[in-house]
């Protein structure tokens, strides 16, 4: 395709003389039928056409399809969308959602539930081989993942047969006429849908997707675990001035508060499943409850609160987050712990920080365990750098996204750290994604 660069004056000057590129439209291709080989990461398989990778949304491997190329701009891969299935997998079902299904039109088809034409325990078995693989290949180790459900008794209401209902927050978005509904898959597009299938109940039947909403942007739906539901407009002239509505979630005893708008984990059973893995991941012959223990990217104090919980009143954390009213709630959320503080901080900068301590700051990071549960892109090169020149005794890294996990796992491994003990979980059943939790630790 051709490019057309637009020129405006003063443009280049402003920019240094960088050429920032425009967005490449997708170039649509031909129509084919494709052998679905293995899955990949980002919720598509790959099949193959005249050597060239085809990426294959609403398939499953093993199976025979007839697609249609939506991008052919790559040289080396090309995206397709599934039009019908000409050889239907044993692991295929009646999708959750009937407007995602490859019964619609693909530009049609909401994004979000990529997995749910599958058996729910060959999604997991598909999350565990992305994982795998990636661990194998950008990791450098070999480890034999298993992802396992959420258990029921900590996400109640939640379907443990086809993985619905668990979904406690939503974001729809609203077109330039106003009407309501997520966003096609791969695309900006609202689509109109009469079901959300993978919203918790509530919010299921609280959504306005019949309603119209001129001017608005995009409307959340937020269900905290103890309260009311509700439906947030955002748009011009619609946001409140002020403070943001302060709503509770509750796992096992603890209460936490937090902005509705802030960030919490998106499953009902999440936050428990989250809590036990990181108890269970830390290894008590390593910790010192007295060293300078962290808890990075910590949101409102969850996983603090779990380490403290695990380890008595007398622990000492440090709670680490970029959000100032994220870390107010959780200064409050740990109230109970004497040794716990909540720093408000981009973790780089404050690692630095703690780099530049004196000796005896740095021998009590040394001792410490270091929870690190960063945003999808993960904690990257800079964060690893720094956690292992500080050395802390183990690291228990809670990720969403494996393969920026296994890239940190490879860096981590090039710094003296290896994997001791994985586990993962479906916190995100009928979609791509899947949440895992990771101790390292020294070799010494
Ligand atoms: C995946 S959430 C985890 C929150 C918390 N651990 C929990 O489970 O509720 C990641 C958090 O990191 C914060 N964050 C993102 N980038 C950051 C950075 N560079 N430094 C500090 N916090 C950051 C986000 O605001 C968000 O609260």
């Amino acid at each position: 395709m051709a490019h057309t660069r637009r020129r405006q004056s003063g443009a280049r000057s402003a920019s240094r003389g960088r050429r920032t590129a425009a967005p490449r439209e997708p170039q649509p291709g031909p129509t084919l039928e494709l052998e679905v080989e293995r899955i990949a990461h980002g919720g598509v398989s790959v099949a193959r056409h005249e050597g060239r990778v085809v990426f294959v949304a609403d398939a499953i491997p093993g199976e025979r399809v007839l697609a249609q190329v939506v991008d052919a701009g790559h040289d080396r891969f090309w995206r397709a969308d599934t039009l019908s299935v000409l050889r239907a997998s044993t692991d295929r079902r009646e999708h959750v959602w009937p407007e995602a299904s490859v019964d619609r039109e693909p530009a049609q088809r909401p994004g979000g539930a990529e997995f749910g034409h599958i058996r729910l325990a060959r999604q997991r078995e598909l999350k565990a081989e992305v994982l795998r693989d990636a661990l194998a290949r950008m990791g450098g180790v070999e480890w034999d993942v298993e992802v396992l459900p959420v258990r029921p008794e900590l996400a109640p209401g939640v379907s443990v047969d086809d993985g619905t209902g668990w979904r406690t927050r939503v974001r729809l978005h609203v077109d330039a006429e106003g009407a309501v509904g997520p966003y096609a898959a791969r695309s900006h597009t609202v689509v109109h849908v009469t079901s959300l299938p993978l919203a918790v109940p509530e919010l299921a039947e609280l959504a306005p997707l019949d309603e119209r909403f001129p001017g608005a942007r995009a409307i959340d739906l937020v269900a905290p675990s103890s309260g009311a539901a509700a439906v947030v407009v955002e748009g011009e002239g619609r946001t409140p001035r002020g403070e943001p509505p302060v709503i509770e979630e509750v796992v096992g005893d603890r209460t936490f508060r937090l902005d509705r708008d802030g960030f919490w984990q998106v499953h009902r059973g999440a936050a428990a499943t989250l809590t036990q893995a990181v108890q269970e991941l830390v290894d008590p012959d390593r910790f010192d409850p007295r060293a300078a223990n962290q808890d990075l990217y910590g949101g409102v104090g969850l996983l603090a609160a779990a380490v403290g919980d695990r380890f008595g009143a007398g622990v000492r954390i440090t709670t680490v987050e970029a959000d100032v009213r994220a870390t107010e709630h959780a200064g409050a959320n740990l109230a109970e712990w004497v040794g716990a503080r909540a720093v408000t901080a981009r973790v780089d900068r404050y690692l630095d920080t703690l780099l530049a301590g004196s000796a005896s700051e740095r021998a009590g990071l040394h001792d410490a365990t270091i929870v690190i549960d960063p945003p999808r892109s993960g904690a990257g090169r800079d964060v690893v750098d720094r956690l292992a020149e500080l050395a802390p005794r183990q690291l228990v890294y809670v990720a969403c996204d494996p393969v920026a996990l296994a890239r940190d796992v490879g860096f981590l491994a090039e710094r003296g750290y290896r994997l001791e003990a994985l586990r993962a979980f479906d916190l995100f059943p009928n979609t791509h994604h899947v949440e895992a939790v990771a101790r390292l630790t020294a070799i010494v």
